[in-house]
């Protein structure tokens, strides 16, 4: 058996068009999307994956700014920058990219963020209301993952999910809002002894691990849906995921490639989350 591929690339093309649509009848209402973007050094990926956000916002009217600070920059001087975003009103969402130089508490960060503008859906508060069921800001890969499964039409409610990894920005919150659509969710982690034997009773697998194709056939159940959080390197150099992607898809129903799969993914669910509390505001001025 071949697996059906979840094309990522398409689904973001798809949802993207349908939030240019909102983006302009916002601005039409007097309310351009604005998003900032703070980067905090210089990690080449980190630049890859905000240069693609931004390019991204461009390309359905979000605005968006980036805000460069040097790797030495001090924390309070990272924190006194987004008090500042949080208090000007053409700016919507605010995100910094992760991961932050050691000598800065990604929580404190996190915590300083409005969590009225924070659109990568970190902050205690939107983690709160996602763990209660509420509507919120939803992180972003999670969500995206979530929004591939709705797409394919493959059902979640009864269903085993197995999530691979326990990252705060993966892991946690994709079981908890695989959780809210009712499947019975199990976690693993690199201290969870023989994984093939949680994961071969997947319905739903997910691999957030960062150790490229380590999922090999071995680990799936037949007709079993695979995605793919990996973002790594194999032995050539060239990007690849935690799944091995010609084994499995012999062995599964549904994969995600990558490139191409949860990464663009990841990205629209960015827009998605800041055209949302760009709505909010218009929601909150029509209130009062
Ligand atoms: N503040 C945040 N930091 C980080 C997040 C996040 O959601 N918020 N997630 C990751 C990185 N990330 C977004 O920031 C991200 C990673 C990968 C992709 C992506 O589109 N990947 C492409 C391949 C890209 C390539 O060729 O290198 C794909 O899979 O097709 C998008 C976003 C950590 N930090």
């Amino acid at each position: 058996m071949t697996a059906n591929l979840i094309d990522g690339k398409k689904i973001a093309a798809e949802t993207r068009k349908n939030l240019q649509i909102e983006v302009n009848q916002l601005v039409e209402a007097g309310v351009k999307p604005g998003l900032a973007v703070i980067l905090v050094g210089d990690n080449q990926a980190s630049r890859t994956y905000v240069t693609n956000k931004q390019k991204s916002c461009k390309a359905i009217g979000i605005e968006s700014i980036l805000i460069e600070l040097p790797d030495y920059v001090t924390e309070n001087e990272l924190l006194n920058q987004i008090e500042e975003l949080n208090n000007r009103d053409d700016i919507h969402g605010i995100l910094v990219q992760l991961p932050l130089p050691k000598h800065i508490s990604e929580t404190k960060v996190i915590e300083t963020i409005s969590s009225e503008k924070d659109v990568d859906g970190f902050h205690p508060v939107n983690i709160g209301k996602m763990m209660t069921g509420q509507d919120t800001f939803f992180p972003c890969t999670p969500f995206g993952i979530l929004e591939m499964l709705k797409y394919e039409g493959i059902s979640i409610s009864g269903k085993h999910a197995v999530i691979v990894g326990r990252s705060n920005i993966v892991g946690k919150p994709m079981g908890q809002l695989l959780l809210n659509e009712n499947a019975t969710v199990t976690y693993c982690h690199s201290k969870t002894k023989d994984l093939a034997s949680y994961t071969r009773e997947a319905d739903i697998l997910v691999a957030a691990i960062g150790k490229a194709k380590m999922i090999t056939s071995e680990y799936v159940k037949e007709g079993a849906t695979v995605i793919d959080v990996g973002m790594n390197r194999d032995e050539n150099g060239k990007l690849c995921g935690d799944v091995d992607f010609a084994d499995v898809s012999d062995q599964a129903g549904f994969i995600t490639p990558v490139p191409g799969g949860v990464g663009p993914m990841t990205i629209t669910m960015l827009l998605y989350n800041t055209v949302k509390s760009a709505k909010n505001k218009i929601n909150h001025r029509n209130l009062k």
